[in-house]
């Protein structure tokens, strides 16, 4: 589905060039799970955002589906009509309700009011979180915020879902609740998950993990929990 082919990339500061990523590969079928592990400045976000289109690469390919994402009115498209993300400190919009935070998305894109009760409202109860929805984000727990930030970004049906951090504010507890919620809607929906985590705990809820080690992706293995 995703095809990430000789990537390069490059940040200037001053006069000292500083490379990113260096030649990376990375097949993303339908309905996989990838989770990018890796240090501190390995290049982690940088592939994320090179996936999502934030930043362009100096060198190499991205393709969906067959086609090369190069135009920026492309890469809108794809974000607007086949990705969802999702970030470490949730970034709802504190003045909306949960209801209204997952609703956003799909007044965006002009769809009527019926359509949109009825589409938020299912995923509510899918997610659990019907009898929130009239609570601000101030009002919810980290959990609580997080399935609401989900719902957001899976509102429009994606085909892939990215994930920075899902649980990098959340207890243990609460952190295998959202894993185990991103894995249902994953296979419920046919969806592919790419999850960034300094957790090799968290990373073994994905199928496959890949190590960014200093821009270099070294290592590509089935996980651990799906291999036995
Ligand atoms: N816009 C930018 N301009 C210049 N340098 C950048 C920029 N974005 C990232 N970098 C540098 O690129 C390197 C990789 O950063 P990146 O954010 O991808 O790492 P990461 O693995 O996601 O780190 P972390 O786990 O701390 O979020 C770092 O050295 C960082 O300083």
């Amino acid at each position: 589905m995703i095809d990430i082919s000789k990537v390069y990339v490059a940040f200037t500061l001053g006069k000292q060039e500083e490379v990113v990523l260096k030649n990376v590969h990375l097949h993303i079928g339908q309905g996989d799970s990838v989770a990018v592990v890796g240090r501190s400045g390995s290049g982690k976000s940088t592939l994320l955002n090179v996936m999502a289109g934030f930043i362009e690469p100096c060198k190499g390919s991205v393709h969906f589906l067959g086609n090369e994402l190069k135009k920026e009115k492309q890469w809108t498209a794809f974000r607007q009509e086949n990705a969802g993300f999702i970030f470490q400190h949730y970034e709802l919009i504190s003045s909306l309700t949960a209801y209204e935070n997952i609703e956003l998305p799909l007044k965006i894109r002009g769809m009527d009011r019926k359509e949109r009760h009825e589409k938020v409202e299912r995923l509510l109860n899918e997610l659990d979180i019907a009898h929130i929805q009239t609570h601000k984000p101030t009002e919810m727990s980290g959990g609580q915020k997080q399935r609401v930030s989900i719902a957001r970004a899976i509102i429009h049906e994606p085909d892939i879902l990215f994930a920075d951090e899902p649980t990098g504010s959340l207890d243990s507890e609460t952190e295998q609740q959202i894993l185990a919620l991103l894995k249902e809607l994953r296979h419920a929906k046919n969806m592919a998950l790419v999850m960034i985590t300094h957790s090799d705990r968290v990373a073994s809820a994905c199928d496959r993990i890949v190590r960014m080690n200093d821009g270099v992706l070294t290592q590509e293995r089935r996980s651990h929990y799906e291999a036995t």
